[in-house]
């Protein structure tokens, strides 16, 4: 039976060599045509959940699948071939390459050069920037620019879901605003998104599902229009005025 969701992290443990876990026990579910963003303290695991999905870091137990399709154990090759392009945090760009030279990177897997002219097609549309600067040097482009210039690359192998760690992170307001327009504009063409941030008010205000991480696993999950009116919520880690001001001591 075919999958409602296009990609499934089902009760998952993970962590690094020895430490202690991070994930105990996690499940996120992200469905198509969606935005979901994960959302909590520093070291919830948030990035951690998208090196799982991305097959950076291989579970210690529990289950990926795509689309219904069990790819548990996949490495970070067979996650980009199954539909799951990761968007590593911070710059990615080659500064001294041209977009086009760091967008067509995004392709090297794909051999049809009919596919790959498409594709450059349906980026550059998609991201007006990327189509006026395509021979500029990537170094050139201010700091939104070259996110989609990140985002076009992840786009050419046709995914099915972008992960995104933290896509507005050293941007000023208005590059931020912008940023999250493209996510926008990502899921209406058809990729849906999972995305981690630190700005948890901004992206939940764009996501359509959130997920409150904490200590490994989902403390909360749902609209992302009803967790950002959740009193609780936003004191905690919206930074929201406290729903009552505690008592004077
Ligand atoms: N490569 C690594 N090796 C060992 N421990 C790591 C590694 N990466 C992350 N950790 C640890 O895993 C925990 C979760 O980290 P993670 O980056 O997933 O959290 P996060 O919720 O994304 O945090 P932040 O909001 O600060 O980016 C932290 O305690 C962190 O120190």
């Amino acid at each position: 039976m075919a999958s409602d969701y296009l990609l499934e992290l089902d009760d998952i443990e993970a962590g690094y060599g020895r430490a202690a876990l991070v994930l105990r026990g996690l499940t996120v579910k992200v469905p198509a045509g969606s935005v979901v963003c994960l959302v909590g303290p520093n070291g919830a695991g948030k990035s951690t959940v998208l090196k799982v999905a991305s097959g950076m870091l291989a579970p210690r137990s529990g289950t990926i699948r795509v689309c219904g399709d069990d790819v548990t154990g996949f490495g970070p090759q067979q996650m980009l071939t199954a539909g799951l392009s990761h968007v590593l945090q911070g710059h990615s760009v080659f500064r001294e390459m041209t977009v086009e030279e760091n967008v067509l990177l995004g392709a090297y897997t794909i051999r049809d050069r009919a596919a790959i002219a498409e594709r450059v097609g349906f980026v550059k549309e998609l991201f007006p920037v990327v189509g006026d600067r395509w021979k500029a040097l990537a170094g050139a482009l201010s700091g939104g620019e070259q996110k989609q210039v990140e985002f076009a690359r992840s786009l050419m192998v046709s995914p099915r879901v972008v992960l995104l760690d933290e896509p507005s992170m050293g941007l000023d307001p208005r590059a931020t605003a912008s940023v999250f327009e493209q996510v926008i504009r990502m899921r209406d063409a058809g990729t849906a998104v999972l995305l981690v941030e630190q700005n948890a008010r901004r992206a939940l205000e764009t996501a359509d599902l959130g997920c409150v991480l904490d200590l490994g696993r989902v403390h909360i999950d749902g609209p992302a229009s009803e967790l950002l009116k959740d009193p609780q919520l936003a004191e905690l880690y919206l930074g929201g005025r406290p729903a009552a001001a505690p008592p004077a001591s």
